[in-house]
């Protein structure tokens, strides 16, 4: 328990307390409060976040996906007049169409806004927020909603401005390979785009289909090529933005080099629409490979697979684009709820390799080379390769369909954990242990190359002692070996108030004060990401 003192600001738990409890009996006053379950669909979710003061230890709650409704401006007639005259045709409020944008892909939160606004250019968003912010009107900016942490639907009545109509391509060079779109391009659409020109998007993620790229970078997705490609933060080279008061911050660079000041767009990267709202976006894209090469191998313990893992970046080196995993339980979830083939024998274990380069002869052979070490030393018990279109798409979604596979099975608890990665998966044994028969499943899969590992825990029904029994157990082991408790999906209203599992206070406090620097009255994605001791003043 030692590692988690450092963190921990016992003044600002208090606070934090004080202030969730004040609301708490305000909100319960106000007679048109929404209530905890018109957003969150199941009972009320408590988690226990133990506080240490001076080496004693007592265990207080704190909300976890609960906030008091704040107090902003609610939408009449004259705002849908005046938003019905700049969007025409664009501003609904049909409940039926509203329906989809209230709640998120997992089902889980549930939002009761009145109002959709699909603005087609960066003027109008300028225009949708200034409005919005002298109105003091909140506002939940939306991409694909296909997010997992709550963050892309509205909490209570906040306008949804979906960025489903700024979909166009602005300029590609082939040359350089950097593609500038409006911030509602889906990710897929933007991939064949770029495959036609012999490039392609430097990330790729499993929700691609229906993601928005303004969306992916909001949030920082990480995805399956990030090994290979690296992270947004390095591959977006300019935004456009707009600010909570209208204002349109126009740093859409396509440069590689640009030293001149602070590098502004890194604040928005990731930043899931609590700081402006993603219009536009520039980034880097790398040559289409002329070779790919899918390998979908089993192995009989997690060590043999690190030890594949150090193998191939070794022998594979620069063709090496990714390195995944999943466990026995995912596949057997896959083989259950979608009837998918397992192509090799049953293992603990199973990893995706792949490789992408320029010389399909060459990288065959490093292949080759790799697969004869790794079964010869036993560190690999099986496996099949596949070079088709078809069979690598086949191979690819026994481990991008896990999620998917998941929903079937019950109610989900979703942990998306950073960590070192030769710890990565003693957190699903420890927690297998911890729960015993209390869980119907824990899976682990996720990206080994980049130390990310995907805790889910499945039960028949959404149970809060379950949930107690998980948490704040995830997040201490988590703390226990420096890793952070939001590898790549970002905190949303879910994860906000664990920040102080990976962050300091003095981290926390500094991502208030901009914050407050950019949007005063914070009407931009309220509730999420930022703790409730910070959001709630
Ligand atoms: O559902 C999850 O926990 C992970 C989703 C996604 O990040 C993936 O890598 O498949
Ligand atoms: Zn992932």
């Amino acid at each position: 328990m030692a590692t988690i003192l450092h963190r921990f600001n016992p003044q600002r738990m208090k606070a934090a307390l004080q202030l969730v409890s004040q609301h708490a009996v305000s909100s319960r006053a106000a007679v048109e409060t929404l209530t905890a379950e018109r957003f969150f669909l199941g009972p009320l979710c408590w988690s226990h976040r133990p506080i240490h003061n001076g080496g004693e230890r007592a265990e207080r709650s704190l909300p976890s996906s609960a906030p008091p409704r704040l107090p902003f401006s609610r939408v009449t007639e004259a705002d849908l007049t005046f938003f019905r005259q700049l969007l025409p045709g664009r501003a609904i409020t049909d409940p039926d169409v509203l329906e989809s944008s209230n709640v998120d892909w997992l089902k889980s939160v549930r939002g009761s806004s009145e109002v959709l606004l699909r603005p087609r250019t960066t003027e109008e968003v300028s225009k949708i927020l200034r409005y919005c912010n002298e109105r003091n009107l909140a506002v939940s900016p939306q991409g694909g909603n296909t997010g997992l942490v709550g963050g892309s639907v509205p909490v209570f009545d906040e306008i949804i401005l979906s960025t489903t109509l700024m979909n166009q391509v602005l300029a590609f060079d082939g040359v350089s390979g950097i593609l500038t779109c409006q911030a509602g391009c889906v990710l897929e659409s933007l991939s064949q785009y770029l495959e036609e020109r012999d490039f392609v998007m430097p990330l790729d993620l499993g929700a691609k289909g229906s993601c928005h790229i303004g969306g992916n970078v909001a949030t920082n997705a990480g995805g399956l090529r990030l090994l290979r490609y690296g992270s947004l933060r390095g591959t977006v080279l300019g935004l456009e933005v707009v600010l909570a008061d209208g204002q349109v911050l126009n740093c859409l660079a396509t440069l590689r080099k640009d030293n001149t000041g602070y590098d502004l767009k890194q604040l928005f990267i990731g930043s899931e629409g609590t700081l402006g709202v993603i219009t536009a976006v520039s980034i880097l894209c790398p040559r289409k490979p002329n070779a790919v090469n899918v390998a979908f191998l089993g192995c009989a313990s997690f060590q043999n697979l690190l030890e594949t893992f150090q193998c191939c970046r070794g022998m594979l080196g620069e063709i090496l684009s990714a390195f995944e995993f999943l466990d026995a339980s995912c596949m057997a979830l896959l083989e259950k709820h979608l009837k998918l083939t397992n192509p090799i024998t049953e293992c603990p274990f199973y990893i995706v390799i792949e490789t992408a380069g320029s010389n399909a002869k060459h990288d065959e052979e490093k292949l080759h080379n790799f697969l004869e070490e790794v079964m010869s030393k036993s560190f690999v018990t099986d496996g099949t390769v596949a070079t088709e279109d078809v069979k690598v798409k086949a191979l690819w979604s026994l481990r991008e369909r896990v999620t998917e596979a998941l929903t079937h099975d019950g109610f989900t608890y979703k942990y998306d954990i950073s960590l070192p990665v030769e710890k990565i998966y003693q957190l699903v044994t420890d927690m297998r242990e911890h729960l015993g028969d209390r869980a119907k499943n824990v899976v682990g899969y996720g990206h080994v190359g980049d130390g990310n590992l995907h805790l889910n825990i499945t039960s028949p029904t959404r149970d809060p002692a379950l949930l107690a029994a998980i948490e704040p157990y995830v997040y201490e082991w988590t703390e226990g070996v420096r890793g952070s408790v939001s590898a790549e999906h970002g905190l949303g209203l879910k994860k906000r108030n664990y920040i102080y599992y990976s962050k300091p206070p003095e981290a926390v406090a500094l991502m208030g004060s901009i914050k407050a620097m950019l949007d005063p009255r914070g009407i931009l994605n309220p509730y999420k990401t930022l703790p409730d001791d910070l959001s709630l003043r």
